[in-house]
């Protein structure tokens, strides 16, 4: 199977889902640590993203990992104040940052409408694309990743109802972004209006791209996606990984795929 090639599971509702996918997530950094004594991971927001921080916050997931060697990333970011309840950052506090003893500085938050950068977001992108830069280590051993980014070991996105991924929303202009690897996004159809984003070439260089993706509101951006949406129409079928492409879904979300692509319930 190449690693484009999406690999589906479906779960039985939104609260599995969110157990499984923090469960596979401790595995996967435990693994990553154990082969290369770190491991990285860029955070989604949403409800999806947040409902497996919250599972990860639960032992006995949360005691698997070492969180003094874990980096933490954001695929995307809503470009509010510092501590802004809509703020990506702040609802991952909320959901698990605090309550685990992460090292700070491997805390990567993007730039708050209020910081260093003000409201100028094209400059907070471009901080945030050299923060980016200064992590990356190319691996020959690892194949082809971007000279410019980490090679993350998991990038968890969650799909909006319109197929949109971190803040790239379909026919949007950073979709069609190939030289930078963070953007500032102005005028999302999703409040609010100017966000800050991963690009294409940044999601793909992580070594696993996850989809989350739960309710009845997400079923038919699922099935767009997965059969064969085109990538400026649905932003969720042109992500993703080196090495694996992997949807979690519940039945809500998975209810209008053709039976080919639905599996059996894990
Ligand atoms: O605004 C955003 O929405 C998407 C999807 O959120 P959901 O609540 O519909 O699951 C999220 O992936 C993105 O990070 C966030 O900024």
């Amino acid at each position: 199977m190449s690693p484009g090639t999406p690999q589906i599971l479906v779960h039985q509702s939104k609260d599995e889902l969110a157990e499984a996918a923090a469960a596979r997530l401790g595995a996967r950094v435990a693994e990553a640590q154990e082969a290369r004594g770190s491991a990285s991971v860029v955070l989604t927001g949403g409800r999806n993203g947040n409902a497996l921080l919250a599972a990860l916050a639960a032992p006995p997931v949360r005691d698997a990992i070492d969180w003094s060697r874990l980096d933490v990333w954001w695929g995307d970011e809503r470009f509010l104040p510092e501590g802004d309840a809509e703020r990506n950052h702040t609802q991952a506090r909320e959901a698990l940052l605090d309550t685990v003893p992460l090292d700070p500085a491997r805390v990567h938050a993007m730039a708050p409408s209020d910081g260093p950068y003000g409201a100028d977001v094209e400059a907070a992108a471009e901080a945030y694309a050299t923060e980016l830069a200064s992590a990356a280590r190319l691996d020959p051993a690892e194949g082809p990743a971007h000279p410019l980014v980490p090679a993350f070991d998991v990038l968890l996105l969650g799909v909006g109802p319109d197929t949109h991924v971190a803040s790239l929303f379909p026919e949007h202009p950073a979709l069609q972004e190939t030289e930078r690897t963070v953007v500032g996004v102005h005028g999302a159809p999703k409040p609010p209006p100017t966000r800050i984003s991963l690009t294409l070439p940044a999601i793909r260089a992580a070594r696993e791209v996850w989809l989350l993706a739960a309710g009845e509101d997400k079923a038919s951006a699922v099935a767009l996606a997965l059969t064969g949406g085109g990538e400026l129409q649905a932003p969720a079928a042109a992500v993703h990984g080196r090495s694996r492409t992997l949807w979690l879904l519940d039945r809500a979300a998975a209810a209008q795929l053709p039976e080919d692509l639905h599996p059996p319930l894990s």
